[in-house]
């Protein structure tokens, strides 16, 4: 007699094992593309085992990506493609955000880097590209204005009182300080910003809070407010006194006046005015300033020190701008278009951030409806794919010696060499959802580092954990740089 329940189960069985175990494996055009893992087609276990604790698996992927080339499969619904056909297909295409990326929206409204649909984000995109653009950074008489007010009164006399008491000092504390300092100023105007360089205390403060929410600690909740507050206060600063002078530099808050002009009757307003999204937006663009500065400047400041030789031949070119800088209260900034051109600071940068860089884990998208053919495989739609800076940059035959840092490598003489590692370099994303602020966040490093190494000399005292942690956005491990300061003989006031 028929064992109807028996049949029932053997039947059930037979599906949940094909479902879920012959399909992905053998039939799915998924189960063509190398798999990182050998439970990777049919189980997200091993992705997510490298994934603990914050960590975002990105060596594991790359020596993948080291055994099996362009592609491969890190679990049921999720891959990772290391190619220029790779990034073309993914960023340039109608691929959108993973839902990952909601978790970034602050005061609980989306801002630019939260939004998951490509339409509204290409409508908040054009409000604000021309402010960060190549061409507004380079000739914006606001932002000439207040990095003379932060480095020629602020920084200035700090670096010049570390080296005359030859005191140790934190080098990455005190660039998470100039991080904050120069996106406040220009999000907010110079009147309106944090004074993170020479007020320590605050400092202090708000970078635990910050650690504290980002790394998502005990406390995370109250930090974020603190945070949060923080930044709503000086919203309210900006939108009351959009034209205060200090130290005669122009006070103009420059991004919250474009998104909120272009932002205005839209959106619930705040009781006080304040428009919630230009505020999570302005929250956003704080953190990827302080970022830019304690993860970037703080390795290009270690490397510097490491190499004597490289700081002598990048002073000499920095000494050929003028004006040289001087404390003088009165003194002024050379034009950024000088600064800019300079093509062993031009290489340094782009070496630090193909070796460093501050975000080298994968950057999700989800395959659209239709699917897509990436480096000849066919994916169906629904699926998650990435690439990621670290990948990209570690292409031996594109950059010999991949984990060396060598900034020459962009000088070579060899045009086309030089041309196919600009494909390959992708420390700032490409295509529509590219960073924003990669010009301002040059413009700051290299006018940092003018300031910096035009007149002093950095020698390292305890760099211990300077390796890079594996987290999304990729600091150094012990969170300290440790350096000693000495006046540059040829620049003595
Ligand atoms: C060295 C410094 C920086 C690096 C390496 C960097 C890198 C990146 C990368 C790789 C992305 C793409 C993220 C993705 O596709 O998932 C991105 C997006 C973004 N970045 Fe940056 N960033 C830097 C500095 C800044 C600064 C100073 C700002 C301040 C405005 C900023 C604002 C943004 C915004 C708003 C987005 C989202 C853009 C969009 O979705 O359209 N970044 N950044």
């Amino acid at each position: 007699m028929l064992n109807l329940p028996l049949l029932f189960t053997l039947i059930s069985t037979i599906l949940l094992l094909y479902r879920y175990v012959i399909y992905p494996a053998f039939v799915s055009p998924l189960s063509k593309i190398p798999a990182a893992h050998f439970t990777a087609p049919v189980s997200s276990v091993w992705i997510r085992s490298k994934r603990r604790n914050g960590k975002t698996g990105i060596q594991s992927i790359f020596a993948a990506h080291k055994r099996l080339g362009p592609i491969v499969q890190l679990s049921p619904n999720e891959l990772s493609v290391a190619s220029l056909d790779g990034l073309r297909q993914i960023y340039t295409g109608a691929f959108e955000k993973t839902a990952w990326y909601s978790e970034l929206a602050n005061l609980g409204v989306p801002n630019l880097v939260s939004m998951l649909k490509n339409k509204p984000h290409s409508v908040r995109k054009r409000m604000l590209s021309h402010i960060y653009s190549r061409s507004y950074i380079g000739s914006s008489i606001d932002l000439h204005d207040l990095s003379r007010v932060l480095i020629v009164e602020r920084l200035l006399p700090v670096l010049q009182k570390a080296a005359e008491s030859a005191e140790p000092f934190d080098a990455y504390s005190l660039n998470q300080a100039l991080g904050a300092d120069f996106m406040t100023s220009y999000l907010f105007g110079i009147g309106n910003s944090t004074d993170f360089i020479r007020n320590v205390e605050a400092r202090k403060e708000t970078m635990q809070n910050y650690r504290t929410k980002t790394r998502g600690l005990p406390g995370k909740e109250k930090a974020s407010r603190e945070l949060d507050a923080l930044i709503l206060s000086l919203c309210e600063s900006a939108g009351t006194s959009s034209q205060k002078a200090l130290s005669g530099a122009s006070s103009y808050p420059v991004v919250y006046s474009q998104l909120s002009a272009r932002l205005s009757n839209s959106e619930s307003p705040l009781p006080n005015h304040i428009n919630l999204a230009v505020a999570s937006e302005m929250i956003d663009h704080f953190g990827a300033g302080i970022e830019s500065a304690r993860i970037t400047l703080t390795y290009i400041q270690w490397e510097l020190s490491r190499d004597s030789e490289l700081q002598a031949q990048l002073r000499s070119e920095l000494l050929t701008i003028q004006p040289l800088l001087s404390l003088r209260s009165e003194a002024n900034l050379p034009n950024y278009g000088d600064i800019d051109g300079l093509p062993l600071l031009e290489a340094i940068v782009k070496e630090i951030i193909r070796v460093y860089p501050p975000s080298p884990a994968l950057l999700p998208r989800v395959t659209p409806r239709g699917g897509a053919v990436i480096e000849g495989y066919t994916i169906p739609g629904g699926i998650e794919v990435g690439a990621s800076a670290h990948c990209m940059h570690r292409n031996p035959s594109v950059f010999p010696s991949p984990s060396t840092f060598d900034p020459f490598r962009w000088l070579d003489k060899d045009e086309e060499k030089r041309r196919e590692m600009d494909r390959w370099w992708w420390g700032f994303g490409s295509g529509a959802r590219m960073c924003l602020g990669s010009h301002f966040a040059t413009y700051m490093l290299k006018v940092l580092i003018l300031a910096i190494y035009s007149k002093f000399q950095t020698e390292i005292v305890d760099d211990e954990g300077i390796e890079q942690e594996d987290t999304f956005l990729a600091g150094p491990k012990g969170e300290k740089l440790v350096l000693t300061l000495r006046k540059v003989e040829a620049v003595k006031e």
